[in-house]
């Protein structure tokens, strides 16, 4: 509002930037058109017309001002741009606005969600989970005798495993699961140190016909077990060459679909039961219940045992990794870590936090990582990443803004690379000058879904 003592050209600032918060788009175009100087003009705090009219809801003097020109980089004294403004205060049309480049709405730069057809290493579901079975302790006892039934081992998290290739129809196996009886463990799953755990039962195209004497249902039930105490001498009769998979990763990217959707519930829930062993709300000592699914407090005035408590349950960890696509919808940014193997890039990921949408934490990790700002996200597909239990959430994202200011304490190096460098180490022609993590990786799946969907562009 204008005030007494003010500069006329003061006095016009203020009277422009009040018929921009009030909506009023007739007098907004008639001053622009007076005076163009005035879109990008600043009052108390920093604030511009695009700003105020940004989080009042007003699309059509938002409209307007774009249209003559106005700079929606800027920012105010806080550090918000009108696009931060007006995703504050939930005008999502507006902030679609503000995050187009040029005017042109980025939605286009998402390729689309369809990923019909793609499976992430670690998701395949080769086991039904029979949760319902869970409780039946009697149905589980009875399972986890069965000759039929069959045992996973690890070793303080990691797998038994024999070497040779498999080759399936989609997937060359170079370890595979050893797949013992209950004979081979019965007496490994009684030592104190060892968890025993039920995964589910082989999925079967037609429904088994139970046995006549009503005890046998004809599923094949699989289970695992974690021991802290190496038990190779005791197990070479039955195993002479089995072995742990160690280091975990990479080759513990060098199972089957099958096996490594199987690893991922396994060593997930194995590594709960190993980090968790008293209970977290009273330090008491918990009891395994529900096959594994559960640790149940021993102590019955427990406030665990009363109500919804997410510490009975096995966790999972949300993380959200994305591909930021560059405004001019021909770049994509990818960072390293200093752990990274030397020459390596990957998308930006981070954990989500408590009380945090997707799309926010999508948001929030890039900036962090990357001092780059995201408009529009869309999911595409999610992967288990059973380190020990992330579960992989991965979105593409358009930037909205460009400059580069890594957070050094995460990340080494940040940059924007243009699609044919990418599409470079994907046909490995023109000596890449980088690599990508591997195809397991859902950062790699993200990366050549971008590619393969905007070829032409
Ligand atoms: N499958 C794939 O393609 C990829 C998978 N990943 C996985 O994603 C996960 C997260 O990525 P990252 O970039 O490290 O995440 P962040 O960017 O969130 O940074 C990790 C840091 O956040 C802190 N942190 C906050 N919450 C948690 C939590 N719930 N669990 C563990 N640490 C937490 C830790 O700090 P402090 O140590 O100080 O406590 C940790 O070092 C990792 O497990 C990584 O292996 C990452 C990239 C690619
Ligand atoms: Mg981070
Ligand atoms: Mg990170
Ligand atoms: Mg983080
Ligand atoms: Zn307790």
């Amino acid at each position: 509002m204008a005030s007494v003592g003010m500069s006329p050209k003061d006095e016009m600032v203020a009277r422009f930037l009040d018929a921009a918060a009030r909506g009023e788009v007739a007098k907004v175009s008639a001053m622009v058109a007076q005076s163009s100087s005035l879109v990008d003009a600043s009052g108390e705090n920093g604030w511009t017309a695009l700003m105020l009219a940004a989080r009042n809801g007003h699309a059509d003097v938002v409209n307007t001002l774009l249209s003559n020109g106005c700079d929606k980089s800027l920012a105010n004294q806080s550090g918000q741009t009108s696009y931060d403004i007006a995703r504050f205060w939930g005008h999502k049309h507006i902030a679609g606005l503000l995050a187009n480049s040029k005017g042109v709405d980025s939605h286009h730069l998402l390729p689309g969600s369809s990923t019909e057809g793609h499976e992430n290493y670690f998701s395949r579901e080769f086991l039904d989970r029979m949760s319902e079975k869970r409780t039946d302790g009697q149905w589980l006892q009875a399972k986890q005798s069965s000759p039929a039934s069959v045992f996973i081992l690890f070793l303080n998290l990691n797998p038994l495993v024999t070497s040779g290739a498999e080759e399936t129809s989609e997937s060359k196996a170079d370890f595979r699961l050893c797949r013992l009886r209950w004979g081979s463990v019965e007496e490994l799953a009684t030592r104190p140190g060892t968890t025993l755990i039920f995964l589910g039962v082989e999925k079967q195209a037609t429904p088994p016909s139970p046995s006549p004497a009503g005890d046998e249902d004809g599923l094949t039930a699989w289970f695992a077990l974690n021991t802290d105490s190496d038990p190779t001498e005791d197990l070479r009769l039955s195993n002479p060459n089995g072995f742990f998979l160690k280091p975990f990763v990479p080759r513990l990217l060098q199972l089957s679909s099958d096996e490594a959707g199987v690893v991922a519930q396994a060593r997930s829930v194995l590594a709960w039961h190993d980090r968790y062993s008293f209970c977290p709300t009273c330090g008491g000592r918990t009891k395994v219940d529900e096959g594994g699914y559960k640790r149940t407090c021993l102590k019955e005035d427990c406030r665990s045992r009363q109500g919804i408590h997410n510490t009975c349950y096995p966790r999972v960890d949300p993380v959200v990794i994305m591909l930021v696509i560059h405004p001019d919808g021909n770049q994509c940014l990818l960072g390293r870590k200093k752990a990274f193997p030397a020459g390596m890039f990957s998308c930006l990921a981070g954990f989500i936090e408590p009380g945090e949408a997707v799309e926010d934490a999508v948001r929030r990790e890039v900036e962090e990582e990357s001092g780059v700002k995201v408009g529009p996200v869309q999911y595409l597909s999610s992967q288990p990443w059973p380190m020990p239990s992330s579960l992989m959430i991965g979105c593409l994202a358009v930037a909205v803004s460009t400059h580069i200011k890594v957070d050094e304490n995460e990340i080494e190096e940040a940059r924007w690379f243009t699609r044919q460098q990418v599409i470079d180490v994907f046909t490995k022609n023109n000596q890449p000058t980088f690599t990508i993590p591997p195809r397991q990786a859902i950062a790699h799946q993200l990366i050549k879904h971008w590619i393969g969907v905007h070829a032409n562009l």
